[in-house]
């Protein structure tokens, strides 16, 4: 039987000669005197087991156990124990200590439990490499993974009922909370999955070019068309338009928009004649646009032609079961960009992670792992490599409920206090907002902030 040993013992002559039975018996083991040595050697190396002293000159195996279960959750770790310490060694037990031995350790039972701890090493290692290989199937079904919380499953069922239609879906839902990946899986689900998806983002279309840049235009319509154009709507043809962020739309195209949806066709600027379009229409907005109607920001009639059926992304505090398996899965997707092989979050962690109340969403959870990824040095996310997520910004997070859909003199105020409130970071203060950086930067220019 091979294997790597840690032994943390701090009397040398019983711990050299635990060293040279492991050596004799096949093993390849270390010996170290105390904590501080023994984490540093697990830090250098990777051991299958480890097996330690109770009590330790600077610290104890309890410690060194709990440091452990943080770290490296499936190492076994072996308590030795002195005569008439068994009420410790339970304690050990019930804090995930493999096993203990009793000191003076018999070798046919040190042998005995060695045996059994690789064992459960390697089911562990089984088990992890299946869980990987399931991972990685569902991987190739697309890089995403489905919420199962309540809330996730009712949008999920709702996006399998209408994908097959031809209904325009209007989806609703907070920066970050996976709208476009929604509209994707309608796209993907539907009788157009051979076709284009052509995914817009609204806010960034200016008044003059939004007309071209839908419709498309012919060479010398205007100045600086010197060629002719072919807009999203003709791109889009025999496929899916993703139009984010729809609130931000022009209110001038808005009509023509209109116009194009009931005839189903488009006519390029500078063009005399128009242009037969199949396009299935998929929305997203996270404003409420019942109240940009009621501002005259957005016409009724198009929100009518557009909102056939309404989908909505829960935010991610409000699927708070769907965290581990979303943590899992931006640990898996970033350990493959940046080249690191981290493979376990500790038990803190996803309970830091669940108390936080994610104002950015699933954009931000993935961005917060992204970070921990490459900041931790074990194979486990531990607390150390979180200080993003500090106590502070969960409370800042709670009682900057600042959302928009008010007035425009409200809404110039919350932009101005948002700011104020980061020192001009517009990052934070679009997750402050809960809108998009995009849509603030095209506010703050609107404003002339
Ligand atoms: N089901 C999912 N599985 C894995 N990753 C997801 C899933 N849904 C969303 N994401 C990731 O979360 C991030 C935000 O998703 P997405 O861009 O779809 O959100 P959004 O609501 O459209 O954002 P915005 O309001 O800013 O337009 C993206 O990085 C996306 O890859």
């Amino acid at each position: 039987m091979n294997g790597k040993i840690l032994i943390v013992e701090d009397d040398i002559s019983f711990g050299t000669m635990l060293q040279k039975w492991f050596e004799k018996n096949g093993f390849s083991a270390k010996w170290c005197a105390g904590m501080v040595s023994a984490q540093e050697s697990l830090a250098d190396s990777t051991y299958d087991i480890v097996l330690s002293d109770l009590r330790l000159p600077d610290g104890d195996g309890i410690m060194l156990l709990s440091w452990m279960h943080e770290r490296y959750p499936s190492v076994p770790v072996i308590i030795m124990t002195g005569y008439g310490e068994i009420q410790t060694a339970v304690s050990a037990i019930k804090l995930g200590a493999f096993d203990f031995l009793e000191k003076p350790i018999n070798p046919s039972v040190l042998a005995e439990k060695i045996e059994a701890a690789f064992k459960d090493r390697k089911e562990t290692e089984n088990i992890l490499r299946k869980h990987s290989q399931e991972k990685k199937k569902k991987e190739k079904r697309g890089g995403t993974v489905e919420g199962c919380s309540p809330l996730s499953s009712r949008m999920y069922s709702f996006i399998n009922t209408v994908a097959p239609t031809s209904m325009a879906v209007m989806i609703i839902g907070e920066s970050g909370t996976g709208k476009e990946h929604a509209a994707r899986m309608i796209h993907e689900r539907s009788q157009r999955a051979h076709g284009p998806f052509i995914a817009v983002d609204c806010g960034s279309l200016s008044i003059e070019l939004a007309p071209s840049e839908l419709f498309g235009h012919k060479k010398g319509s205007f100045t600086s068309a010197i060629e002719d154009k072919v807009g999203f709507f003709a791109e889009a043809n025999g496929g899916t338009l993703f139009l984010d962020e729809v609130g931000n739309l022009p209110y001038g195209v808005q009509m023509q928009l209109l116009r194009t949806l009931q005839e189903k066709k488009i006519r390029p600027v500078g063009a005399t004649t128009d242009l037969e379009v199949d396009v299935r229409i998929v929305t997203a907005t996270n404003e409420n646009l019942e109240k940009a109607i009621a501002h005259g920001r957005f016409r009724e009639d198009l929100f009518h032609r557009l909102n056939e059926f309404m989908i909505e992304v829960p935010p991610l505090r409000s699927c708070k079961d769907d965290i581990p398996l979303y943590a899992e899965h931006f640990v898996d997707e970033a350990n493959a960009e940046l080249d690191k092989k981290v493979r376990f979050i500790s038990a803190k962690v996803f309970s830091r992670l669940e108390t936080y109340s994610w104002p950015g969403n699933l954009r931000e959870l993935r961005n917060v792992i992204r970070r921990a990824v490459l900041f931790s040095p074990g194979d486990t996310i531990t607390l150390e490599s979180l200080p993003f997520l500090s106590e502070k910004s969960v409370e800042e997070n709670k009682e900057a409920d600042v959302s928009l859909n008010v007035s425009p003199e409200e809404e110039k105020e919350k932009i101005v206090r948002a700011l104020e409130k980061t020192k001009g970071n517009k990052s934070r203060a679009a997750i402050l907002l809960r809108i998009d950086r995009k849509t603030l930067y095209n506010k703050i220019r609107k404003y002339g902030l």
